[in-house]
């Protein structure tokens, strides 16, 4: 994971007609995390997608380097599956990494179909998904939305391993994260 940035320069964000935040610039590099707070609506799922590559910047430019793993509301695993076999079709694509099925309490959910599962169970599905895929680049969209307690611990605790490990964290949320190291980003500050 060692390389792996983020740099996103005078960055503006246009959703339909309005443009949402202008002037924008971060640099992240390994073992960097980064969290946007703001309103909803301020823009900051949009930065991520812009980030991720996913949506087009009005202005400016956003580069990264390294794989990006992307956890946001929609997460990939195929609602009329069994977890473990919604889980088993990205491991195929991934290569057959460790996804930390019984840390994220996943092992007794194999057999449920994703659809059946609660908010909470998603998102710890969503990010046992994001463990295996091995990304450098993470891209967390409110990843505490539906988490209990122990499972906002358990989050907290993953990225801070992800950052260890050389990775780079940009997390989007109105809600605090506990993270030693990391800085945080107002985007009303940049409103347009
Ligand atoms: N494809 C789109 N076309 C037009 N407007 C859009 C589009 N996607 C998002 N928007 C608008 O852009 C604004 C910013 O949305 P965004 O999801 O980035 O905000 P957010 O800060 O992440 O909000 P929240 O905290 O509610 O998740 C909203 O007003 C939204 O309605």
């Amino acid at each position: 994971m060692q390389g792996a940035s983020i740099a996103v320069t005078d960055l503006a964000c246009r959703r339909g007609d309005r443009v949402l935040f202008r002037g924008l610039s971060l640099r992240l590099q390994a073992g960097d995390a980064l969290q946007v707070t703001g309103s909803n609506g301020i823009g900051k799922s949009s930065l991520l997608r812009i980030v991720a590559g996913l949506a087009p910047a009005f202005a400016g430019t956003a580069e990264t380097s390294g794989t990006i793993g992307l956890v946001d509301e929609r997460h990939a695993l195929d609602p009329a599956l069994p977890l473990g076999r919604a889980l088993g079709f990205w491991q195929r694509m991934d290569g057959a990494a460790d996804n930390e099925l019984a840390r994220l309490g996943l092992s007794e959910l194999l057999d449920v179909p994703v659809r059946y599962l609660s908010t909470g169970q998603k998102k710890r599905a969503a990010l046992a998904r994001l463990i295996g895929q091995k990304a450098a680049v993470w891209l967390l969209d409110e990843p505490l939305n539906g988490l209990d307690v122990h499972a906002v611990e358990l989050t907290e605790t993953l990225v801070a391993e992800h950052c260890s490990a050389g990775g780079i964290t940009l997390i989007a949320s109105h809600q605090p994260f506990r993270l030693g190291h990391m800085r945080t980003i107002a985007l009303a500050e940049y409103a347009a």
